[in-house]
């Protein structure tokens, strides 16, 4: 029988692009195997031809030029691992334009041109494939898209930042402080090459409206995204929560909702005994419910150079399968319906509250009555004294966002509340 051979072109070589390589190298003859064709990676595009890499490959495989991947006819593959958009987004849709299949990592471009994209791709009958996009080497897009596609969404929640949730497991176990876990988050390839992407929530602002554009067949833009990141959250918040039985995860959140849908990326206490609570290190962890599966969860690396190659390598089977067969582009956009993004305001949730204030008698009177106006109901108080100062940690009962947002207005203008320290949603509890 004749052997089938797809050859590749490579955007990328760094922490990603190298695992893909070693992967295709490494685990050649089962891949082959399993797929039933030849995977050979014909040229890499790279900045910088001189770099150290991380992979030994034939020098005159690596090119400055995407021209020598575009426009060559024997490439069908071409798998982005460039990050960024510019001049990103330009690339892919040149390689969709010549009728080649894209693999791609990158949530940046994905989360905020995937409309245009898919166009490109169904214009010209090819594959988008991008499950390194969103936690890393968890099969969370082709889960979504494929294995639970007979069923109504309801919610997708989860830690699907590696880089955060790394930071938030080290400053809780070892007291580390933020600066000295974010250069071990780097060191270790976690972080994006601007991490304030990681650490303002942005990265997992992405891949959450990523996830809900699948999960409820309705495009999420990103700026309607609520995202808060990680900068604000303190070792006093991490000491407060683990007294009260809860941890701090920055969670994306996206639920499906009769008004329309919620879609929200914040740090989130949960409960010490929630399965999230034991997602530490770079893992990420992903709930599904479904109405007719129920809940699911889906847990494994979300960063890093092999897991997230993997997730690459299994796209480019699949892309390479579909260019045997002659069905390129048959799983396409699903975002056939459209759908409001509820405003953070209009959200339910628990909330943890830290303020400052003057320690005398009647202050927690006057800001219980504050909240009791606000129908805020209190479910828990904390207080702890400081030579004149005290500080208050309250905790809500299930409450509408708006609410809260108005008694807080209505807090800071009392004159005994010296602060306002944090707010942290609680979720994950009846
Ligand atoms: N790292 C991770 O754990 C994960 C990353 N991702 C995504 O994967 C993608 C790649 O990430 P990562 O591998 O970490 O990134 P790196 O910064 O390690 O690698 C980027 C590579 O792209 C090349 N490159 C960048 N811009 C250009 C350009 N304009 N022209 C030619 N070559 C260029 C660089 O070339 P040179 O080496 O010559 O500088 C480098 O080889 C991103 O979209 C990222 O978000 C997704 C999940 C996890
Ligand atoms: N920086 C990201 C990498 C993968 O998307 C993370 O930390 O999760
Ligand atoms: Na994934």
């Amino acid at each position: 029988m004749e052997e089938k051979v797809i050859k590749i072109g490579l955007l990328g070589l760094g922490t990603v692009g190298c695992g893909v390589y070693k992967i295709l190298e490494e685990n050649k003859e089962s891949i082959q195997q399993r797929a039933g064709i030849r995977l050979e990676v014909k040229k890499v595009l790279v900045r910088s031809l001189d770099k150290k890499r991380g992979v030994e490959l034939p020098e005159a495989m690596l090119t400055t030029s995407l021209a020598d991947i575009i426009e060559d006819p024997e490439i069908k593959i071409v798998v982005e691992v460039l990050g960024g958009v510019n001049p990103t987004l330009d690339y892919v849709l040149a390689a969709l334009n010549q009728g080649k299949s894209v693999v791609t990592a990158n949530k940046d471009m994905v989360a905020e041109y995937g409309e245009q994209l898919f166009a490109a791709a169904q214009r010209n009958q090819c594959d988008l494939l991008f499950e390194a996009s969103v936690a890393g080497g968890i099969p969370i897009i082709r889960t979504l898209k494929q294995s639970l596609a007979g069923n109504q969404i309801e919610e997708v929640f989860g830690i699907i930042n590696g880089t955060t949730n790394y930071m938030l497991t080290k400053m809780t176990q070892e007291g580390s402080p933020f600066a000295e876990v974010l250069s071990e988050a780097q060191a270790k390839g976690y972080a994006e090459s601007d991490p304030t992407a990681d650490v303002g929530g942005f990265d997992a602002a992405r891949k959450i409206a990523i996830l809900a554009s699948i999960a409820f067949n309705t495009r999420i833009p990103l700026s309607q995204v609520y995202t808060e990141g990680i900068t604000k959250i303190t070792v006093d918040d991490i000491a407060y929560a683990s007294e009260l039985g809860y941890m701090i995860k920055l969670l994306g959140i996206a639920k499906a909702r009769s008004e329309g849908v919620e879609v929200r990326v914040h740090p989130t206490f949960i409960p010490k005994d929630h399965p999230l609570a034991a997602v530490g290190d770079v893992f990420n962890a992903v709930f599904v419910r479904g109405n007719a599966v129920g809940d699911t969860m889906f847990y494994g690396k979300g960063a890093g150079e092999l897991p997230t190659a993997s997730a690459v390598v299994a796209d480019i089977m699949d892309a390479a399968r579909d260019i045997v067969r002659n069905v390129p582009g048959i799983i396409g956009c699903t975002c056939f319906e459209k759908k409001p993004v509820l405003d953070i305001g209009e959200t339910f949730s628990k909330y943890y509250i830290r303020l400052k204030v003057a320690d005398k008698p009647g202050v927690l009177a006057s800001i219980a009555l504050v909240f009791g106006n606000k129908e805020v109901s209190l479910k828990s108080v904390l207080q702890k004294a400081t030579d004149n100062t005290a500080e208050l940690v309250l905790i809500t009962h299930r409450v509408q966002e708006q609410n809260v947002q108005d008694a807080l207005m209505d807090i800071k203008q009392l004159s005994s509340v010296l602060e306002i320290a944090n707010m942290i949603r609680v979720e994950g509890e009846e």
